[in-house]
């Protein structure tokens, strides 16, 4: 962000020319008919230069893009210093101008390799290590409930970054869980969402695992509150909370005023962002279901990210490409959304995970300037696993009017080879076949074939596929602790890519703020009819409906 908006960028004025003159040329199908070796050209295999092997390859070439396209679209990044952005981050400098806060979750996985200096950041291993021990604590069985039990069930009560983080990881690695702990996750201020969770929890033998970096979000407290009247119900004495209750948080005296100790809280610091937290403390609930090793797996191998964004030149980096190619769509192409299509049971959260990573992100109309953009930022980001997603909503990524970029990601192997891998073999079929369906679709001439020469028009034009609709595809050899965190990591470089360029503050969440000063506000006057006061007719009369139904 060099102070200018996007637009005004020589590279930006040249990619609308090229877009301009180009558009109707950039063909895939003769793209690649043009150039044999435009797969080699526009793929990259990733391996880690250091911490555990992960590997993966990037085919970028089912993009809308020539090299001179591609070459416009660095040019772009570098001019708007991209990477002396990428070195601010990882030296420490606030660049989270808003809340003059760093931005550090790269600290998080750092194991001393990068010279980052801000406060905090030599306790890092400090609380690794307390995560480490009280994980291995409850795994083992030496932490004991309050009648002597050990821990069968953990539930984290949190939202936003306290919660999907969490959720999409322990999800993802499943194959690696240890399956006599059940995790649940709390998040909604539903009282059915906690209700229904303490169904299925034994207050002997559950952890509640209260994950807030505020100590202050309306939902997470209520819950927590909930789930200690609920505990107390049954323990009776106080002092026994302490077995039961950890806090995640930053906060260490809302965390001693809600009754949870000091040597219970798991501290992390303000140059974590909400959604970048699962690196930190916010990590505990991942630590506990799939061990402490794992999750140091999986940090190193974001580290592993971390080192090839801060040290590849922008050619060759891929969480650079992935960013410029979005932009590519995103603001020339008028693309309003993203789709992350995991081929990945395991991985049925990751669209989910980065909805809150991206939109809340990225989401912003003013520059760190103060500038109204005079451009689309942020995408819509959306997806759902492979093939679920084939029998719902691809249709309208392949003939519907919007033109719908899309990342596919697959493992090459399987943690559950049954059938002798023969359902990976048809789910990887799918993902092969999807992105070639897409780019390539099927032609008027190729349909009149198949269908013979009886078949009416209509029927004809029904089943044409225009095709031409860009993807990338990752595929990785087994989904692992340390892949899923250079995945992780790869997705959130994209992001800071595309918030350099755009000129915007991709660290701070202002836009959700406004909605919870007026439900405050509101709560207060949902008694009696005559409380209600200040609003347009709209949200008066849908609150007087309310008080007609209303109960304690
Ligand atoms: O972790 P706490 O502080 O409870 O915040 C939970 C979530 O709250 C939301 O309003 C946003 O600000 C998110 O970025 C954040 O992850």
């Amino acid at each position: 962000m060099s102070g200018k908006l996007a637009s005004e960028y020589h590279s930006w004025k040249k990619l609308q020319g090229l877009y301009d003159s180009e558009y109707s040329t950039l063909i895939l199908k003769d793209l690649f008919a043009q150039d044999p070796e435009r797969f080699a050209k526009f793929s990259k295999e990733y391996s880690s230069t250091d911490g555990p092997d992960v590997t993966f390859l990037l085919d970028y070439s089912k993009n809308l893009i020539t090299q001179p396209i591609l070459d416009t679209l660095l040019s772009l990044a570098r001019e708007a210093q991209v990477e002396e952005f990428r070195d601010k981050m990882f030296a420490g400098e606030h660049i989270n101008t808003s809340e003059d806060r760093a931005v550090l979750h790269v600290a998080l996985r750092n194991f001393d390799d990068f010279k980052i200096q801000e406060g905090g950041v030599d306790e890092v291993a400090g609380v690794l290590a307390h995560i480490k021990e009280f994980s291995e604590a409850v795994r083992s069985g030496a932490w004991k409930g309050y009648t002597g039990k050990t821990i069968n069930t953990i539930v984290n009560i949190g939202i936003g970054g306290s919660d999907l983080g969490p959720v999409m990881v322990t999800e993802a690695l499943k194959a690696y869980a240890k399956r006599d702990l059940t995790a649940h996750f709390v998040s909604n201020i539903d009282g059915t969402h906690i209700a229904e969770t303490l169904r299925a929890c034994d207050p002997e033998r559950t952890l509640f695992i209260i994950a807030s970096k505020t100590f202050t979000t309306q939902e997470t407290i209520t819950n927590a509150e909930s789930a200690r009247d609920w505990f107390l119900e049954s323990a009776k004495d106080k002092a026994h909370v302490a077995k039961h209750f950890v806090a995640l948080s930053t906060n260490t005296k809302a965390v001693t005023k809600f009754g949870i100790s000091e040597s219970n809280m798991f501290q992390f610091w303000d140059w974590v962002g909400g959604r970048y937290s699962l690196w930190s403390a916010i990590g505990l609930s991942i630590a506990l279901v799939i061990g402490y090793d794992h999750f140091e797996q999986l940090l190193k191998g974001a580290h592993g990210m971390d080192k090839h964004f801060k040290e590849t030149p922008l050619e060759k980096n891929l969480p650079v490409i992935l960013g410029v190619l979005g932009i590519w769509y995103n603001d020339f192409y008028g693309a309003q959304t993203h789709a992350l299509l995991p081929y990945d049971q395991y991985l049925h959260k990751f669209a989910d995970y980065f909805q809150q990573g991206d939109m809340e992100s990225n989401g912003k109309t003013v520059t760190k300037g103060g500038q109204r953009v005079n451009y689309q930022t942020g995408p819509i980001i959306w997806g759902a696993a492979g093939t679920n997603g084939q029998h719902s909503f691809y249709q309208l990524v392949h003939q519907g009017t919007k033109l719908i970029p899309a990342d596919f990601l697959a493992p090459a192997t399987t943690h559950n080879p049954i059938a002798h891998s023969k359902h990976h073999r048809i789910l990887l079929s799918n993902f092969f076949a999807q992105p070639e369906a897409l780019a390539f679709g099927k032609t008027e001439e190729e349909v009149k074939k198949e269908l013979g020469p009886n078949a009416s028009e209509v029927l004809i034009k029904s089943k044409v596929f225009e095709g031409n609709k860009p993807s990338n595809s990752i595929i990785f050899p087994l989904l692992t602790p340390a892949t899923l965190g250079a995945l992780i990591a790869l997705y959130e470089h994209k992001i800071f890519v595309q918030g350099v360029i755009w000129g915007i503050n991709s660290f701070d969440q202002m836009g959700v703020e406004l909605g919870k000063v007026l439900a405050k506000n509101i709560l207060a006057q949902l008694e009696k009819p005559d409380d209600v006061k200040g609003h347009d007719s709209s949200t008066t009369g849908l609150i007087h409906y309310y008080q007609r139904y209303r109960k304690e």
